[in-house]
């Protein structure tokens, strides 16, 4: 396992400890999610379900034995437990790179704690170095990399990639993400767009960050 996967798994293994068992629990999408589930496998707590981000968490969590169950009829989630590409010290994240962020956005947005599990090469101070996926409606797909130049981004299709939803990804560079907030909203009015990776309206809860030093597990100040 690279000193990187070490890390994410260490991460993991912190963030076991914030499941609620004897409910449905929230589960993202990644290679940190990845770990996140083998945990899970190999200690078998007893849960009602998992709500699954993405087919590939979904497959994953069946392989391992766990049931999936449709956010449609579970209400809203005690925990969910995800990853980021980049978060800031507020907690606001850029989510998406592995394509997921819609269902992510929406399972995160009916979770009461949003867990998130790094390596420390994922923590910055600004966002914006790791390119914003928006995913959007194909026939809207060049009307909204248009707005998003004039935001000052320079946004470039994700090759041969659909989202789970059967929708195009634009990968955003250069944009300043240094008002987080405002630029979610901005790129959230944009007609056609799907949905923003950008998590600043709904920030993580819980920080847990792995690296080759140990676990540091933080939590949001209100
Ligand atoms: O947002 C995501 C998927 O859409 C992931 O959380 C993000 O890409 C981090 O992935 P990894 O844990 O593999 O580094």
């Amino acid at each position: 396992m690279s000193s990187n996967d070490q890390a994410k798994r260490a991460a993991a293994e912190a963030a076991y400890e914030f499941l609620i068992e004897d409910d449905y629990i929230g589960i993202g999408t990644g290679s940190t999610v990845n770990h996140f589930i083998d945990v899970m496998a190999e200690r078998k707590p007893s849960i009602r379900a998992c709500v699954s981000s993405s087919e590939a968490t979904s497959a994953k969590l069946k392989k391992a034995g766990f049931e999936i169950e449709e956010l449609n009829y579970t209400g809203n989630l005690p925990v969910y437990f995800d990853g980021a590409d980049e978060i800031n010290t507020h907690f606001e994240m850029i989510k998406g790179g592995g394509g997921a962020l819609t269902r992510e956005k929406i399972i995160a947005s009916v979770s009461r704690r949003f867990v998130c599990m790094v390596d420390e090469s994922k923590r910055v101070d600004i966002l914006g170095n790791f390119p914003l996926p928006v995913e959007v409606i194909e026939m809207g797909r060049s009307a909204v990399a248009r707005q998003l130049v004039k935001l000052g981004g320079s946004p470039e299709l994700r090759p041969n990639v659909r989202s789970d939803n059967g929708n195009p990804i634009l990968d955003v560079y250069n944009l300043d993400l240094s008002n987080a907030i405002a630029m979610e909203d901005k790129i959230n009015a944009i007609p056609g767009v799907v949905t923003v990776g950008l998590f600043a309206r709904r920030p993580a809860d819980v920080l847990i960050v792995g690296s080759d030093h140990g676990v540091q597990t933080l939590t949001r100040k209100p």
